[in-house]
């Protein structure tokens, strides 16, 4: 017996010495999928090339790229799955047969949505489930099921995409009680498709859309639909003439106006996305974040960009600084439901719960931050959250309850690339389901800002 006392054939963590190729980028994705569907851990920590699961790391770049790929897949469309994997069992599985659903879902993501010979992914699946004591038993299941998609799947799959609706009951709810049946439909819609990747660039966009091979927006990033190689690999990334930024997360800051030499604090900063834009835009900025690795990722990219800002790493909550700021940022830590293009895991690790105490979160946050206002000061309170529990009802209580606190409605003539997302208030209110068209911003990330103000 090894230590712990566990039988050879359970032990998940480590590669296999006599296993089939391809079986070990199985295994881990099956295990990684468990651990975002069961104990709702975030695909990004899994993935994480420094601290991610160990099962990932013993892995090479290739299989860690197709893994990431069929984790994507078969949580970007767990439902439409689920339903095809139904269609073709006279019962549905015991609930607890988890492991068994894991090995079937990575198969059929495979088989349905990537590049791999159905041969293959049928093949490691059987193979996988036959080594699993938990599953052993179903490897003929494994086997029929999945050479069932491969047969079908040509016409199936589009059926099953037009009869399904990919994401949890309960984050469907939200969408269609804050926006109406047909927008939470585009919404949906978006979070299947693969996202475009967005360059916030220091100058020079037409030429920049010309080297990365984009376009440029009508806000003046930078967009490619396909990246033609790692990010850090693009040209211009090792002289700092650009970051990734979705072209929504580039407009709260914008929404702070002039910011040359004015004191700003931008609070909840890391990685630094808009830390860059303010001080690319001129600003003494002062970048505050709770994690000490998140700001040191803050300060590598500040450094790559060649761009200053004053860090500190301290609570929010808890910092008592000696100035008060011309200018506040507060980007706050948020349920991020208006990234789920990138992070397909979001709906199924974030629970309704989670958007409640990220909210409280936020109105403890935005408090703080409007203390550290110099009077006349203005602050923008943003987010990636689609849920109005974290935008317009919090901002709007707020306003209730604090007299002294006024909205400063964005205007129209200050976004006009993007008047489209201010709403009658006079928030910003992003979300994925505008596409983009000539001359309009569109095909981007969900956010909120609301600007406000503190009276004398
Ligand atoms: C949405 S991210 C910020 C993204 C960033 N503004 C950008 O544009 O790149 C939220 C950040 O809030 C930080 N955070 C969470 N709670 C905090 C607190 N109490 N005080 C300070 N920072 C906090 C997290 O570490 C995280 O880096």
């Amino acid at each position: 017996m090894r230590p712990g006392g566990a039988h050879p054939l359970r032990k998940e963590s480590t590669a296999q010495p006599h296993s089939k190729p391809g079986l070990d980028a199985r295994r881990a994705a099956v295990r990684l999928l468990a651990a975002v569907i069961d104990a709702r851990t975030p695909l990004d920590a899994l993935t994480d090339n420094e601290h991610g699961h160990p099962q990932f790391l013993a892995l090479s770049a290739r299989d860690k790229a197709l893994v990431r790929a069929i984790l994507v897949s078969a949580l970007r469309h767990r439902c439409t799955i689920e339903s095809l994997i139904r269609e073709t069992l006279e019962r549905p599985l015991p609930e607890k047969a988890r492991a068994l659903s894991h090995i079937l879902h990575v198969g059929a993501a495979q088989i349905l949505f990537l590049d791999v010979p159905d041969s293959a992914a049928v093949d490691l699946a059987v193979a996988q489930a036959k080594t699993d004591p938990r599953t052993a038993r179903f490897s003929g299941l494994v086997n029929a099921v999945l050479r069932n998609l491969a047969r079908g799947g040509g016409e199936a799959l589009p059926r099953a995409l037009a009869r399904t609706r990919d994401a949890p009951a309960w984050f469907m709810e939200h969408l269609e009680s804050a926006y109406g049946r047909e927008t939470a439909d585009a919404i949906l819609a978006a979070h299947r498709r693969e996202p475009p990747t967005d360059f916030t660039v220091k100058s020079d966009p037409d030429g920049w859309a010309v080297r990365l091979g984009g376009r440029v927006l009508p806000n003046g990033s930078v967009r490619v639909d396909r990246l033609p190689a790692p990010v850090a690999e693009l040209p211009g990334y090792a002289e700092g003439e650009w970051w990734v930024q979705d072209a929504a997360a580039s407009l709260p800051a914008r929404l702070l106006g002039d910011v040359r030499r004015r004191a700003v604090a931008d609070l909840c900063a890391a990685p630094g996305g808009k830390t860059a834009q303010l001080a690319q835009a001129g600003a003494m900025v002062t970048a505050v974040d709770l994690s000490a690795s998140r700001l040191q990722r803050l300060e590598v990219n500040l450094n790559r960009l060649g761009l200053t800002a004053q860090t500190v790493e301290a609570d929010l909550l808890a910092w008592r600084p000696d100035q008060r700021f011309d200018a506040v940022l507060l980007d706050a830590p948020c349920s991020s439901t208006g990234t789920v293009r990138r992070h397909p895991d979001v709906p199924w690790t974030k629970r309704p719960e989670d958007i409640q105490r990220l909210a409280e979160l936020q109105s403890r946050l935005l408090e703080r931050a409007l203390m550290l206002l110099r009077p006349g000061g203005v602050l923008v309170f943003a987010n990636c959250s689609l849920d109005p529990a974290e935008g317009e009802e919090l901002v709007g209580r707020l306003l209730a309850e604090r007299r002294e606190v006024v909205l400063y409605p964005v205007r129209a003539s200050e976004l006009p690339d993007a008047e489209h997302f201010i709403t009658s208030e006079g928030y910003l209110r992003t979300t994925p389901a505008v596409p983009e068209t000539a001359g309009q911003l569109g095909d981007v990330d969900g956010f909120f800002a609301a600007r406000l103000r503190v009276q004398e």
